[in-house]
């Protein structure tokens, strides 16, 4: 795979061994972000409110929170943002500083291991700062009950000395906020959920906010865009503007080397398919399980081990990395007897199926219902 002279970062999107193995962490259609990209994804976060596309209702409910907060001249409640990866949540935390015009400190649950970490944290806070903690199901169980305290009473207590000796010295804390992040929100222990005022849930984006967030990427990043290639990336993002706007940087590679100055929706096209990824967002593995599925098994239902032997890969590969999205959009589905092909897979494979698999699966799933996830414009 070659490095364009615009210093692409195709490389470390996706990456095919020469064993045709696939490297599953790299995906190109992968939600979660690595540290590199993060970087350019920064020049692309919005910083207000009013210039976020989507989750209108999380957003809605937060502006009306942090407004009344500002009125008031004090903190408003803790926020805790849940979904999964990329849709925003990091993105919100900035913004709930920007808002209320305070600066953000940032750091994540893995990164406190002790509650000394989070100690040193809350007592260098200033009256009124944001404290972003990802990852927040990942904090250690006494850094989680050292920021109970903190949350509710502004208090950490600092233990000096060990043993029968230890004498906890009460610390005061400036009332400050914590805006909580996580892809995990069953894993939080109901006492700390119970700390945050403000919970807000995060969803897969229609394909008509991914429109509106791809142009304004695309003006970001100083490239002209037709609405029909941009509409074209929106529909192979899987809902999730990290995706987006990584599918829209390997289309701007295209299009530069093939001397093109827009993103038309050909080279949506032709870029994507470059890189594997289908009119649905199915990549190379997905579609891989789905073949497997229909072609092998006529259409299942199969157990998880068979499934993952017949496309080299590990069972764990294919539970989460490809099964997520192939369910949520009623490619499969998964049964007591393991997985099966739904009539969707077998329409978007272009195969027609057996007629066991069709009164199993076709006729209880209508195409609309096996489609459930579906996002349209
Ligand atoms: N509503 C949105 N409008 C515009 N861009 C968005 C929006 N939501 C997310 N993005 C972009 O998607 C990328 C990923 O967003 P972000 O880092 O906030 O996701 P996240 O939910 O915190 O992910 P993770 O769980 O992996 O930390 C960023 O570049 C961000 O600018």
């Amino acid at each position: 795979m070659s490095v364009g002279p615009w210093g692409s970062d195709a490389e470390a999107d996706q990456q095919v061994w020469d064993d045709g193995s696939f490297d599953a962490t790299a995906r190109i259609v992968d939600a979660a972000g690595d540290s590199d990209e993060r970087q350019v994804e920064a020049a692309l976060r919005p910083k207000r409110l009013d210039e976020f596309p989507g989750q209108t209702r999380v957003r809605d409910q937060l502006g009306l929170v942090l407004k009344a907060a500002k009125r008031r001249g004090t903190p408003p409640d803790h926020v805790l943002l849940s979904g999964p990866p990329g849709l925003g949540k990091t993105t919100l935390a900035m913004i709930v500083a920007g808002e209320l015009e305070q600066p953000i400190r940032i750091t994540s649950g893995p990164a406190i291991q002790h509650a000394g970490d989070l100690a040193s944290v809350l007592s260098s806070l200033a009256e009124g700062e944001v404290l972003f903690l990802d990852e927040i199901h990942r904090m250690s169980r006494s850094a989680e009950e050292m920021l109970y305290l903190a949350m509710e009473d502004f208090r950490v207590d600092v233990i000096i000395g060990k043993g029968p000796g230890a004498t906890a010295i009460p610390l005061e804390l400036p009332p400050f906020t914590v805006v909580g992040a996580t892809t995990r929100a069953g894993l939080l222990p109901a006492p700390l959920r119970d700390r945050f005022g403000f919970t807000g849930h995060l969803d897969y984006y229609t394909a008509a906010d991914l429109v509106t967030i791809l142009h304004r990427s695309a003006r970001l990043l100083g490239l002209e865009a037709d609405e029909d290639g941009i509409r074209e990336i929106s529909l192979r993002s899987r809902g999730t503007p990290r995706i987006a706007n990584r599918l829209l940087r390997r289309v701007r590679d295209w299009a530069q080397v093939h001397g093109e100055d827009r993103v038309t929706e050909a080279a949506a096209r032709q870029a994507l398919e470059l890189f594997d990824v289908d009119e649905r967002g199915l990549d190379r593995l997905d579609r891989a399980v789905l073949e497997a599925l229909c072609r092998r098994f006529n259409g299942g239902p199969v157990g998880l081990s068979t499934l993952a032997v017949s496309v080299g890969e590990e069972p764990d590969t294919v539970e989460t990395v490809a099964e997520p999205y192939l369910v949520r959009e009623g490619f499969m589905v998964r049964t007591p007897r393991g997985r099966a092909a739904s009539s969707l897979a077998w329409e978007h494979l272009g195969l027609t199926p057996p007629l066991d698999a069709q009164s199993m699966w076709g006729a209880t799933l209508p195409i609309d219902e096996a489609g459930g996830g579906r996002f349209e414009a």
